[in-house]
């Protein structure tokens, strides 16, 4: 048995924990302590008596929870025992790692190994609401009222004087920021639900359990955590091979949480996902919650399934817009098919034109695809931009380099996934509606006469050669004047006719962007016969607008016209 463990097991089998005989405690050079089985195993129980279970119970006056599922006394309490070796838990608190790896406390040059990730993004924030967290503590307390606006501190200064004390249990003072940091992080990757043994508590109170939270994690352990008069059992009835390790599991968690959270990362882990924030402004979240109970619009509690991170803020409902006020959070992984369609929903939402189209149409939707495609691809190309110039040096931890890695890996992985499934729904989209939709290409090849004269026509007075078009949009403006001009649609494209009518009723005004391309077009002509105006293209141009969506590709964009339904 490793020898840190050692003291941690006596002391808890002497308070009346009970673990199987047969199970080891070694030292892995990553993991830290395991538990391995010394033979085979059939239905293993521990349990953990309630004298030793350390949560709210313990913390009593200025630690004591000022409300429901309020841990930061608890954190408080426990950088406290650790400073003062507290006689009662020492083994205990001994036993906890002398080195933690989230990557919330990693040295500035690591963070470089993050960069371009959401992890990498939101570091600085999750350590700015830790610290929130830490001065409200110590200031309602008149412990101190002197700390420093977090983004006062520079990243090296930050480190040396917070997050390397904090990675190693290292301070002077329970209540300094490292210290609770330290506790913070200890609670992060170690505590469980308190609910488990007391069903009435608030579902994100945590409690700390020794000698169980020696058990490492694998998404794949089948385990049973209850109650038995007061005490925290877990069982694992999968049976267990000489020399296994026996795992807990910490839940469905993928490499972004467990990296913050613990420390380390699975490799090919199923779990993984990736999170997409959509800001909109407070006007537009209301309409949806007013008008549109068909867009989902998740909260985090609909992700979690972890204790620790539920929300414990009951000041804010779902309903009020001003929930979401910092963002929209959807979180998109490969395991679930469905994962992209309350994105997909409010992409074709923000897509509509005006109030007369619905975002389930298909002109909004195949927009909506669209946008929602270059933002993915977007993420996609900071999370690929790999820190080249990092080169591995004493300042970067080669376990932490590589959870780097594994994590950005399984970033790219999500990514193209989503990337590949809308593609695939892309294609199915084409192939049902194929005949509402009209390309430049299926008009170059039946339209004969436009491309031999009313094109040529409507440019006569200029040098043929200077006349050059930017997109499939320019000329689908020109195609609709041209057709509109010689009364020659085909029948094939007298939907546009219809369309079009429908649309110059409503009132149009002249555009930007449309007098930008009526002077480069049309401001010198002269001839009459084909004199267009400028409330003419306006037309032509608002119509294409709104009746088109713009695919993007990797080098070109093509705009194609939808038949509305
Ligand atoms: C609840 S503790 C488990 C006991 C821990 N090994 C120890 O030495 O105290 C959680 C920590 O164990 C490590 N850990 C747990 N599961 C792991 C895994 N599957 N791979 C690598 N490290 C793991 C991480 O450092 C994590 O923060």
């Amino acid at each position: 048995m490793s020898q840190e463990a050692f003291e941690v097991v006596q002391w808890a089998r002497s308070k009346g924990a009970s673990i199987p005989s047969q199970i080891d405690f070694v030292r892995d050079e990553s993991k830290g302590i395991c538990t391995v089985c010394k033979e085979d195993l059939q239905g293993v129980k521990i349990r953990i008596p309630s004298s030793i279970i350390i949560g709210r119970k313990d913390a009593r006056g200025i630690f004591a929870p000022r409300y429901d599922g309020d841990n930061t006394g608890l954190k408080f309490l426990l950088s406290f025992w650790k400073s003062e070796n507290n006689v009662e838990f020492g083994p205990y608190l001994r036993n906890l790692p002398s080195q933690l790896d989230s990557a919330l406390i990693w040295s500035p040059d690591e963070w470089q190994l993050l960069r371009g990730t959401n992890l990498g993004n939101s570091i600085k924030e999750k350590l700015s609401t830790i610290y929130s967290e830490w001065t409200t503590w110590i200031k309602d307390r008149g412990l101190s009222n002197d700390s420093l606006d977090f983004d006062e501190f520079d990243d090296q200064q930050l480190y040396q004087d917070f997050l390397k004390p904090a990675s190693r249990g290292q301070f002077s003072s329970w209540s300094s920021f490292s210290a609770f940091l330290w506790s913070h992080l200890i609670l992060l990757s170690r505590a469980f639900p308190e609910y488990i043994i007391d069903p009435h508590c608030h579902e994100g109170s945590v409690i700390l359990l020794p000698l169980l939270d020696l058990l490492n994690h694998s998404a794949h352990s089948k385990v049973q955590w209850y109650s038995e008069e007061g005490a925290f059992c877990l069982e694992q009835n999968d049976g267990i091979t000489k020399g296994q390790e026996l795992f807990n599991n910490y839940g469905a968690k993928g490499n972004e949480e467990l990296l913050a959270g613990y420390g380390f990362v699975q490799e090919d882990n199923e779990f993984d996902y990736v999170a997409l924030k959509i800001k909109l402004p407070l006007k537009t979240i209301e309409n949806i919650l007013e008008n549109e109970p068909r867009i989902k619009l998740p909260t985090l509690d609909d992700y979690t399934t972890f204790a620790f991170e539920k929300s414990t803020d009951k000041k804010k409902d779902k309903a009020d817009a001003s929930y979401f006020e910092n963002g929209i959070r959807f979180f998109i992984n490969t395991q679930n098919e469905n994962c992209l369609n309350p994105l997909l929903d409010l992409f074709s939402y923000l897509s509509k034109t005006d109030v007369t189209e619905n975002w389930t149409d298909l002109r909004p939707r195949l927009q909506g695809l669209q946008s929602l495609r270059a933002a993915l691809k977007l993420k996609q190309d900071q999370a690929s931009i790999l820190p080249d110039e990092l080169k591995p040096s004493a300042a970067i931890h080669p376990y932490r380099q590589y959870c780097a890695g594994i994590y950005r890996q399984g970033q790219l992985r999500v990514l193209k996934h989503a990337i590949t499934s809308l593609k695939q729904l892309e294609k199915d989209l084409f192939t049902q509606h194929k005949h509402q939709l009209l390309n430049l290409k299926k008009i170059l090849k039946d339209d004969a006469r436009f491309v031999d004269e009313e094109l040529p026509n409507l440019f006569q007075d200029k040098d043929q050669d200077e006349v050059s078009f930017d997109d499939t949009f320019e000329l689908l403006v020109l195609w609709i004047l041209a057709k509109l001009k010689n009364d020659s649609f085909q029948e094939k494209h007298e939907w546009i006719r219809k369309q079009f009518k429908v649309s110059i009723n409503k009132e149009q005004t002249i555009t930007e962007e449309a007098e930008l391309l009526y002077s480069h077009f049309f401001s010198e002509q002269q001839t009459t016969t084909t004199k267009i105006t400028l409330e003419e293209l306006n037309d032509a141009y608002n119509f294409v607008l709104n009746n088109s969506f713009t695919r993007s590709a990797s080098s070109s964009s093509e705009t194609i016209l939808v038949q509305s339904a």
